[in-house]
C-alpha cells in the first residue's frame, strides 16, 4: 500500500505543506506524447505515451466516460482503479495517477514493452522446464500477492500476463477481478453471477456455482502451465459450450512426453472440487503448492532479481 501521503498523481507531497513550496500539478493529456495502440477494449483504449517531463514510458489507458454509462461500466472501472490502486508488487502492472478531462479517464499504468506470453507461446510452440518454472512461479508469485490483498483476478490466461523489458512478468486486466473486502458482510457478490472468465481458463465452480474464489486462479494457473508445455490449453472445444463440458467432466489428457512432474503439478491443480486444489487453504496452501517439486530450484525470496531465462 502507498503512504498516504501520495496524491492523485502517486508524487509524495511534503506531509507538511510549507507556504513556498509550489503545488504540485495535476497531470494532463499535453504532458505525455502518445504512440502506438497496444489493446482496445469495448470502452478503452490502451496507449503506449512518453512523459515529456521526464522521457518516461507509460502505458495510458483511456477509459471513454459516456460509453461507460452507456455500457453500465462504473462498477468495473472502479473495481479496477482500486484494486489497481492496492497493488504494489513486480509482477503486477502499476497505477502511477489518474486524471480526466470532459470525455474521458486516463490511467496512467507501467508499459510492459514485450507484450504477451502468449505471443511467445505461439513463437515457440513451447517452453523447456526451466523457462516454465521461471513463469510460473512468477505468476504465483503476483497471484499470491493478489491473495494477500484479498484481490482473485479471475480471468488470468496467456494474454493477460504481458513481458516487460527484463522478460519478468506484469499480470494486467483487473477490470473484472474481485475484491472480497467488498463483500465483509458475507454477501453473495451479484457480479460473481454475473462474470464468467475466457472460456479455456475458466473454472468449473465459476461455470457451476458462480462463485469465484481465490482456488479460481490457481485453477487457471494449472491450465497456463500446461499450455507453456503443450503449447496448447488443456480444454478446447468446437465452441464454449463445448469448452465449458470438458471443464466440467474435467476432460483433458496429456500429449507424450510431458514431464512427470508437470503432470504431477497439473493433475493438483486441475481438481474440480477448489478446496482439494493444490493452493487452496490460504497461507499454508499456497507454501504446499510453493514446496512442489515442480519449483525445485526456484529462490522464492530473489525472483524477481534474477534474469529471465532465454526463451529463444
Ligand atoms: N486492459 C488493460 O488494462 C491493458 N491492456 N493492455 C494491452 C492488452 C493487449 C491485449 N492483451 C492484454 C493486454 C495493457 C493494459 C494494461 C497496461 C499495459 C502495459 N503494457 C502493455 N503492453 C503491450 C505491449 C505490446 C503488445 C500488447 C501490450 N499493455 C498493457
Amino acid at each position: 500500500p502507498r503512504s498516504n501521503s501520495n496524491n492523485d498523481n502517486g508524487q509524495q507531497t511534503p506531509k507538511t505543506q510549507l507556504s513556498h513550496t509550489p503545488s504540485v500539478r495535476k497531470k494532463g493529456v499535453k504532458d505525455f506524447e502518445f504512440g502506438k495502440t497496444l489493446g482496445e477494449g469495448s470502452y478503452s483504449t490502451v496507449v503506449a505515451a512518453r512523459d515529456r517531463s521526464n522521457n518516461r514510458e507509460y502505458a495510458v489507458k483511456i477509459l471513454d466516460k459516456k460509453h461507460i454509462i452507456k455500457e453500465k461500466k462504473v462498477k468495473y472501472v472502479n473495481i479496477e482503479k482500486n484494486t489497481l490502486n492496492k497493488m504494489n508488487h513486480p509482477g503486477i502492472v502499476r497505477l502511477y495517477y489518474t486524471f480526466q478531462d470532459p470525455d474521458s479517464l486516463y490511467f496512467v499504468l507501467d508499459h510492459a514493452k514485450n507484450g504477451e506470453l502468449l505471443t511467445f507461446i505461439k513463437k515457440l510452440g513451447s517452453f523447456d522446464m526451466d523457462c516454465t518454472k521461471f513463469y510460473a512461479a512468477q505468476i504465483l508469485s503476483a497471484i499470491e500477492y493478489m491473495h494477500s490483498q484479498g484481490v482473485i483476478h479471475r480471468d488470468l490466461k496467456p494474454e493477460n500476463i504481458l513481458l516487460d523489458d527484463k522478460m519478468h512478468v506484469k499480470v494486467t486486466d483487473f477490470g473484472t477481478a474481485k475484491i472480497l473486502e467488498q463483500n465483509a458482510d458475507g454477501e453473495e457478490d451479484d457480479r460473481a453471477n454475473s462474470f464468467v472468465g475466457t472460456a479455456e481458463y475458466v473454472s468449473p465452480e465459476l461455470l457451476k456455482e458462480k462463485a469465484a474464489c481465490k482456488s479460481s486462479d490457481f485453477w487457471a494457473l494449472g491450465c497456463i502451465i500446461y499450455q507453456l508445455i503443450a503449447g496448447r490449453p488443456p480444454f478446447k472445444g468446437a465452441n464454449e459450450y463445448r469448452t465449458f463440458q470438458k471443464i466440467v467432466n474435467l476432460e483433458y489428457s496429456f500429449p507424450d512426453g510431458f514431464p512427470t512432474v508437470a503432470r504431477d503439478l497439473v493433475q493438483k491443480l486441475l481438481v474440480l472440487n477448489p478446496s482439494e486444489r493444490l493452493g487452496s487453504g490460504g497461507k499454508a496452501g499456497v507454501e504446499r503448492l510453493k514446496a512442489h517439486s515442480f519449483f525445485q530450484g526456484i529462490d522464492w525470496d530473489t525472483l524477481w532479481q534474477q534474469p529471465a531465462p532465454n526463451l529463444l
